[in-house]
Parts: structure tokens; sequence; C-alpha cells
């Protein structure tokens, strides 16, 4: 397969090493120095690109894809708003995107476990639920990508949660966390120095605490799933979630 890696950074390196050691052959690499180079003509020499970048540039790497009509695997985070217009552009024009907060296989288990659980803990009201993320000090975005996706499945699931609301623990939180009200469920986000990405579902209550937690050791996991979601989209058309990809029974 040939691909194009949009955004050369972190994430954009790792796919490359990943995508070649499975044999494909990466024809295109764009990064801030060299955008000049993102045309019709030279994305149409990929049969995919993978796109990990900045929330400022995803929307404009997307939309190239969209009109060089070559499938897209979106990894870029905390740009949220914009999902409706790009599947309506893939379901209307037949352009193909699949779009993760989070590529890793064992993240999409959580995920799907998360859910279950949250659906359990509506028989006992008397836990308080509550979200960690810790992220590495360079990320752009919080809440991470991923402490969204798990917070979306515990409001979906869980009564008594409406909402997520989210805070930034370097903006000084003292006492903040006493202004969430009941039916808000909080995001917490910690900003730690090279760590690639740790999230917790706590429940509390008087008597115990269950923590269902992930932790990744490096960002390999994030970066075979997205090169695993290039191989898996070719010959399909339309907008994927990895929910698709993974399609997670029992
Ligand atoms: N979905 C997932 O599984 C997953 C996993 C890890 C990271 N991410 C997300 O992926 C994104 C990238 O993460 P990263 O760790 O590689 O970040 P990074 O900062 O290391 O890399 C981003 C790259 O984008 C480049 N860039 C900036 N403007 C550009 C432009 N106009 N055109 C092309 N490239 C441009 C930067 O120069 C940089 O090299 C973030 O949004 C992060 O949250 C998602
Ligand atoms: O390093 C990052 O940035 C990550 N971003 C994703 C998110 O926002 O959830 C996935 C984990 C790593």
């Amino acid at each position: 397969m040939k691909i194009a890696i949009l955004g050369y950074g972190k994430m954009g390196k790792i796919i490359e090493k990943i995508a070649t050691d499975r044999k494909h052959e990466i024809v295109l690499k764009i990064d801030v120095t060299n955008q000049d180079e993102l045309t019709t003509e030279n994305l149409q020499k990929a049969d995919v690109a993978i796109e990990f970048s900045t929330p400022g540039t995803v929307l404009d790497h997307i939309d190239a894809c969209f009109k060089a009509k070559v499938p897209v695997i979106v990894g870029t985070t905390g740009w949220y708003g914009h999902l409706q217009r790009l599947k309506d552009e893939c379901e209307q024009n037949g352009t193909t995107m699949l779009y993760a907060s989070n590529f890793s296989v064992g993240v999409n288990i959580f995920f799907h476990i998360n859910k279950m659980l949250a659906k359990l803990m509506n028989n006992y009201p008397y836990y308080d639920v509550q979200v960690e993320e810790i992220h590495h000090t360079q990320k752009l975005d919080s809440p991470s990508g991923t402490a969204i996706t798990i917070a979306e499945g515990i409001v979906d699931e869980l009564d008594n949660k409406k909402e997520w609301v989210n805070i930034l623990s370097t903006d000084g939180t003292e006492g903040l966390a006493d202004t969430i009200k009941a039916d808000q469920l909080l995001i917490e986000s910690f900003r730690i120095e090279n760590v690639p990405g740790t999230h917790t579902v706590v429940y509390d209550s008087e008597v115990d605490s269950i923590e269902f937690k992930h932790t990744a050791h490096n960002r390999n996991g994030f970066a075979l799933g997205a090169v695993l979601a290039a191989e898996w989209v070719q010959g399909k058309k339309g907008f994927y979630s990895a929910k698709d990809m993974f399609n997670f029974s029992l």
C-alpha cells in the first residue's frame, strides 16, 4: 500500500517505521516545512493518507484528501464540532475517512468495557464517578480525545450523569472540583513530562473505590492501530470510527 503521512512529528515518525516494517511504502510526508507539497497530484500517488498533526491544521488536511478522493485516517485530537459536516461529505461525495480519538487495541477494549461498567453502575448510585487523564507537557488539547470518548461512553450509559466538564490541573484547580454539579462528570487532566497517555475511571463510595485504568507504555500501539486502520479502510467508502474496525463482541 502507498501511504501519505500528514504531520511528521512524534506519531508520524513511528507510523512511518511501523508501515514500512509491514511492507508499505511512504510516498509523501508533509510537515510545516513542505506544506506546498500537499497538492492533489501528490496525494493521488497514495492509496491512503494518515493524519496526525495539530488541531489547527487537521481540517485543511482532511479537505485536501477529500478533494483528491484519497481515504484519510485521522488521529489528531482537539478539533470538535466538525464531525457531522465531514460525515455528510463522505456520504454525499463518496469520500472515505476513519477517525479515532485513540487507535490502540487496549484503549478500544477499555472503551467497550467502560460502557458495560457504566451501565452496571446504574444499580449502585452511591458510587460517584470521575475520569482522570495524564499526558506529556507538549500536548496542545485538554481533555484528551480519549478522555472525551470515555466520558461520552459514561454519559450515554449512566443515568445520573448528563454532561462532562474538564479541569486542567495546571490551571490551579484548588477547590474547583467542589463546584462540579452532581449530574456533571468531571474529567481531570494532568500534564506531566514524557507520559504517553494514562486514563483512569474511578468509581468512589464512602466505603471503597473501583479504579479502571489504561496505561500506554509508549506510542507504538497508537501508531500500529492507525496503520491497521489504513489497511482496513481499503475499498471502503464513507465515514468510519475505530468501533467499526474493532467490532468487539463477547
Ligand atoms: N488518535 C490517537 O491514537 C492518537 C495518538 C497519539 C496522538 N494523537 C494526536 O495526534 C496529534 C499529533 O500528535 P504527535 O504526538 O505526533 O504531535 P507532534 O507535535 O509530535 O506532531 C505534530 C506534527 O504536526 C506538524 N505540523 C504542524 N503544522 C503542520 C502543517 N500545517 N502541515 C503539516 N504538519 C504540520 C508539526 O510540525 C509536528 O511535526 C495530536 O493531536 C495528538 O493528540 C492521537
Ligand atoms: O499524545 C497525545 O497527544 C495523545 N493524544 C490522544 C488523545 O488526545 O486522546 C491519544 C493519546 C495520546
